[in-house]
């Protein structure tokens, strides 16, 4: 499917793969997925099971994107990815999950109050390194329920949006026995800090009318350059997916086997960054950043919300302009992992350590793997600004400032062993319908910003795209659906377990 970057040798492979394209049509179509995320490959497996001759173009030197298993520390550790949100047969990555025997372990069942932990194992601290009594910490997630029940009050009567931080102040004035004070008010704010984890957002940037419905919102203006992303400007917006039953699972081997599996015998052209991207009558050109053009009969655009954003890619012709705004609308939130590996655990036997605060900001949460995984790690996950803040350090100053607040409630903590590392939290958060043959995360209606939505869009994707080949060509009896077809194997329970 490509060509040389020599221009005349360009000239002529196109129009030897042009008539490839015309006598191939005895032959499977071609398909280009651009990106090598789980969306892309997911795509890409799906028509090359349904016979398609299949190209991924990566821009990077690696496939998963926002999942990235890294083993530097001699065990794996999820740099993005590392929750299955949704444990159950309905998850659209079970079969795969399952049927590889890959353990998970439960860090919360439905309907927790903190999404994907229950309050089942946690300490909580203050600043001086004073646990927060257990009762205290239940009584105030209650309370924070509460809060949430009175904003959809607020919800209710007003027309205008507004932010969730907003509609809170306005039930604390309404209410003034829910403002708390003292650490209640602090372990308060931990929970807010929490919301704002899940949503990658801050408070100011999530939507009340729409953070717990679906729908479509748009709020601030906010600036993120992150390693995933290369967003100068853009608006947040928020909708809530649909959370799939049975609670959360970390993926305790990480999430590269998943990907690796699906990618297996796929041709996969690492390094290759699409710029442009020319529809034409019999197909699609793309071209790459050295010049090499590759041609097929459909392309599957499977890049980050950002890159559409920043417009780094052309396209020829342009997108229709409904296109264009609903790329120009949607947002993005911002999530970092800074991986703290010691040399012995000295931390309490809970699954996740936190920081209560006077702000939201100033909260922390430290996910503790050794509980899951037995390894003497602790991942700190700052999210929305506080996640943008980080960013701006050196690797080495961003680890010390987890160092530091650890260090606040455990002052004995020895030093980490550390390499840290820092992945963006690329998350769109809004309804998308458009591009039927773009695919990715954030075009997931019930699922964005997860890796089982990137996956169950890259399917979908994947069938449409074989769709409208077969409706152009008329080559029905070569394939079998992408999805749900009679020879899906059957499923595999999924191993999940809890200690
Ligand atoms: C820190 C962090 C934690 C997360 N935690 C979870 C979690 O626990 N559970 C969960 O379900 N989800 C989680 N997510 C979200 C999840 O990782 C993403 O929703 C999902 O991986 C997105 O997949 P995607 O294929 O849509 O996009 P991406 O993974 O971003 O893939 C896009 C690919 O396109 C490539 N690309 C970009 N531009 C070009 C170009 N011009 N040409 C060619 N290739 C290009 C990129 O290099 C990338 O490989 C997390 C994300 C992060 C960052």
């Amino acid at each position: 499917m490509d060509s040389g970057g020599d221009k005349s040798n360009r000239q002529l492979k196109q129009a030897i793969c042009y008539s490839n394209i015309a006598s191939r049509r005895s032959a499977s179509p071609s398909v280009i997925v651009i990106g090598g995320g789980f969306a892309g490959i997911s795509a890409a497996r799906a028509l090359h099971d349904a016979s398609f001759q299949v190209t991924v173009l990566e821009s990077r030197n690696r496939i998963g994107g926002r999942v990235r298993t890294d083993y530097s520390f001699g065990f794996p550790v999820d740099l993005g990815a590392s929750w299955l949100h949704g444990v159950c047969k309905e998850n659209p990555l079970a079969p795969v999950i399952g049927r590889l025997g890959l353990p998970l372990y439960r860090t919360s069942g439905d309907n927790s109050v903190l999404y994907d932990h229950d309050l089942e194992s946690y300490a909580l601290f203050d600043m001086d390194g004073n646990q927060v009594p257990q009762e205290l910490v239940s009584q105030v997630g209650k309370i924070f329920e509460t809060i949430l029940e009175e904003t959809n009050k607020v919800r209710d009567e007003v027309i205008e949006d507004m932010s969730i931080r907003q509609a809170i102040s306005i039930v604390f004035e309404r209410n003034p026995k829910l403002r708390l004070e003292g650490l209640p008010y602090k372990v308060l704010q931990w929970y807010l800090c929490r919301m704002e984890g899940w949503f990658a957002a801050d408070a100011e940037t999530i939507s009340l009318k729409c953070w717990d419905k679906a729908c479509i919102f748009y709020l601030y203006a906010v600036f993120i350059i992150n390693t995933t992303l290369y967003i100068p400007y853009m608006f947040f917006l928020v909708e809530q997916e649909e959370l799939l039953p049975g609670g959360h699972g970390l993926m305790v081997r990480g999430y590269l086997p998943v990907i690796n599996t699906l990618a297996k015998g796929l041709d996969i052209r690492l390094g290759h960054r699409a710029t442009k991207i020319n529809r034409r009558k019999n197909g699609v050109k793309v071209t790459i950043e050295n010049g090499t053009t590759f041609f097929a009969d459909a392309a599957v655009i499977a890049v980050p919300l950002g890159v559409l954003k920043s417009n780094l890619i052309t396209f020829e012709p342009r997108l229709p302009q409904w296109k264009e705004e609903a790329i120009a609308d949607l947002g993005v939130g911002v999530e970092n992992k800074i991986i703290l590996h010691f040399d012995r655990v000295f931390w309490p036997n809970v699954e996740f350590l936190g920081v209560v605060a006077e702000t939201s900001y100033g909260c922390s949460y430290f996910l503790n793997l050794h509980k899951a995984t037995g390894y003497p790690v602790l991942v700190y996950m700052p999210a929305g600004q506080l996640a943008k803040d980080i960013e701006k350090l050196s690797d080495a100053a961003a680890a010390n400032f987890a160092f530091i607040h650890l260090k606040k409630i455990l002052p004995d903590a020895s030093a980490p062993m550390v390499r840290p590392d820092r992945l963006g939290k690329g998350f769109s958060l809004k309804r998308i319908f458009f591009i039927r043959t773009k695919t990715g995360e954030a075009t997931s209606t019930d699922h964005p910003g997860s890796v089982h939505g990137a996956y169950h869009t890259g399917q979908m994707a994947a069938e449409d795209c074989r769709m409208r080949v077969l409706e152009r060509y008329g080559e029905l009896d070569l394939f079998h659906p992408v999805m749900g077809g009679e020879d899906t194997p059957a499923s595999v329970p999924l191993l999940i377990s809890r200690v």
